[in-house]
């Protein structure tokens, strides 16, 4: 089984130029945050300071007082301390979740925009791992990493500077633990970042694999393919697994690195206090304080290595979701133009799935205004194909599509929904109420306006039974609909939408006979008065059309009005002979 082609992932330098531009949208959030982190850092080192203070203060023979003085001044910064840091904790978490939900926005935006042939090529596996997974590990960052990163960033910096400020001497001694984390870090990050962008691909893989052999569960089970399946599917796992375990291998023996450093850190501190000291540079209680600021560092200076693990993997998860966001964009703008009547021409229209395997070798096609076309022809003579280009849902290889003279990309993407819409065989009840199914083509229309539509593709008799009538739950979790059922509302939203012109591939067939009727009667109903281009999959569907084009190995075999066609003995009269003899 060959590994599915994955999604663009974006560069750690262009991810980083995403946050920053997120973070200069927010200025006045960001300043106040780091304002508040500040003071809530500046907070939690009042007691070590004022500690060595008392020390000096007993040593001189200070009184009872004093100790209460201290008292009172560190439970007042621990007040102030705890609301401020309360605070700024809130301030950042609602900062991070404000720019994940410009960026899940951003995702799903440009996901539903994604080109069919791109969705096909790279499967819906490594999309769906990358909304949930990746947007997981972000959320989980931005709930619990960022605030404690933030706050242990403000707390190293400022305590550094306090301990210089004490005496630089013992500053200088604390800083000497300094090149000892960046050696580890140094040592770590190389090694770590590759092993976490690896471990996000393989749980994409798991969940590709995993994603198309559930989707394709019945073929898996008719063609006997379980035991390969599920043997791609422990590959996959597998690969995750190891990578899992290689990440925490390496963050085990990053760990020692920095337990290192700060056994040597604190040594040198209190050696250099000590040499202070008796040269009487410094007093005790201010080699204490310094020796109880460093050792105050370890925690914060912990999270921010043991962090980096996770802000790592954040990145990895930050660069597969701006490698989404930046895919551009190919729907056409359109330049302003307007159709100047309801005509469908297609013009030298050629496809090729696979390049060199052309299935349309050069079709012209002419749908007056109002006219009914059908598309007649046997498996595979590119029927689908000619009604998905001439509804804008993939773009050809060569040729144009013209709606009332304008190009598709002259109309645009937006312009083309107003004025075409396609119902195609793959009709998806959204889960939710049947009212808003229907409105997902007009989401201003009225009540009144979805009961009409309804009426007119003959479904209002059922809709009106349900429990609930247009209110009523359907999609997953709902009532479910039958295939014509929903085929119906399609049409509904069709007649919703009211385009001038309607291309239809519906599946009828599935419907069985008497549904089937039902439902091309349906269908006549939504698309009077439209120039239509149907494939139809029903020859019943071809005699009732103002005239039939037949296909044949993606090329106009004949066409004309039904009786024509029938009369001139052709392809078209074998086909239809075969229809009524079925
Ligand atoms: N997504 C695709 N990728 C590759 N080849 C495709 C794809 N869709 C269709 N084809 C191929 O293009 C050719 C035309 O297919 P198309 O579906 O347009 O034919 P059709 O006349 O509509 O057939 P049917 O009546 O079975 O739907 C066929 O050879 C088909 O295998």
């Amino acid at each position: 089984m060959t590994t599915p082609e994955l999604l663009p992932i974006a560069t750690g330098a262009r991810s980083g130029k995403w946050l920053l531009e997120q973070l200069r949208l927010r200025k006045a959030r960001t300043a106040v945050t780091l304002i508040l982190g500040a003071i809530a850092a500046a907070m939690s080192l009042v007691p070590v300071y004022v500690l060595g203070v008392l020390v000096d203060r007993v040593r001189d023979g200070a009184g009872s007082s004093t100790i209460i003085g201290v008292v009172v001044v560190i439970s007042v910064a621990a007040v102030i301390g705890g609301i401020v840091t309360g605070f700024s904790g809130y301030l950042i978490s609602t900062l991070g979740e404000g720019i994940l939900a410009s960026l899940r926005e951003a995702v799903v935006r440009r996901a539903l925009h994604l080109p069919v042939a791109t969705l096909e090529r790279v499967g819906k596996g490594d999309l769906l791992s990358r909304v949930g997974d990746d947007v997981a590990v972000m959320a989980k960052s931005i709930g619990e990493v960022i605030p404690q990163l933030v706050g242990a960033f403000l707390l190293v910096c400022l305590s550094m500077i306090t301990m210089l400020g004490i005496d630089w001497r013992l500053g200088l001694a604390g800083l000497v633990a300094l090149p000892m984390y960046v050696l580890a870090l140094r040592w770590y990050l190389p090694r770590s970042a590759p092993l976490y962008a690896a471990e996000r691909v393989a749980m994409g893989e798991r969940a590709q694999s995993f994603v198309s052999s559930m989707q394709g569960a019945k073929t898996v089970r008719a063609y006997g393919l379980e035991s390969a399946h599920l043997s791609d599917i422990d590959r996959s796992s597998a690969k995750a697994r190891d990578i899992g375990l290689e990440v925490f291998r390496l963050f085990t023996r990053f760990g020692s690195r920095s337990n290192r450093a700060e056994c040597v850190g604190l040594s040198v501190i209190l050696l250099a206090g000590f040499l202070l000291v008796r040269s009487d540079f410094v007093t005790v209680g201010e080699t204490t304080a310094a020796a109880l600021l460093f050792h105050r560092l370890f925690n914060p200076i912990g999270t921010l290595l043991f962090t980096f693990d996770d802000i790592q993997s954040a990145g990895a998860s930050l660069a597969r979701l701006v490698g989404v966001v930046d895919i551009p964009d190919e729907r056409p703008v359109g330049d302003g133009s307007v159709p100047v009547d309801a005509t469908l021409d297609v013009t030298d229209l050629r496809h090729a799935y696979e390049e060199g395997h052309d299935v349309l070798h050069g079709v012209n096609l002419h749908v007056a205004a109002g006219e009914t076309v059908a598309l007649v022809g046997s498996t595979g003579a590119g029927k689908s194909t000619i009604a998905a280009i001439a509804a804008g849902s993939i773009a050809s290889t060569s040729g144009a599509v013209r709606v009332g003279g304008a190009t598709l990309d002259a109309l645009g993407s937006e312009g083309l929904r107003r004025h075409v819409a396609i119902v195609s065989q793959e009709v998806h009840v959204f889960a939710g109420r049947l009212i808003d199914d229907v409105r997902l083509a007009a989401p201003d229309a009225e009540r009144a306006d979805v009961e009409a539509a309804l009426r007119t593709v003959g479904a209002w008799g059922w809709v009106e039974a349900l429990q609930d009538g247009l209110d009523t739950a359907v999609g997953e979790g709902g009532h479910q609909l039958t295939a014509a059922q929903s085929q119906q509302l399609a049409l509904a939203r069709l007649v919703l939408a009211d385009p001038a012109v309607a291309v239809l591939d519906e599946a009828t067939a599935e419907a069985g006979s008497s549904g089937a009727r039902e439902l091309e009667a349906a269908a006549e109903a939504a698309t009077k008065g439209r120039s239509t281009l149907i494939v139809a999959h029903r020859l019943t569907q071809a005699a009732a059309a103002d005239r039939v084009v037949v296909l044949e190995h993606g090329q106009i075999l004949e066409q004309g009005p039904h009786e024509e066609l029938v009369a001139a003995g052709g392809r078209y009269a074998q086909l239809w002979e075969a229809w009524q003899g079925r």
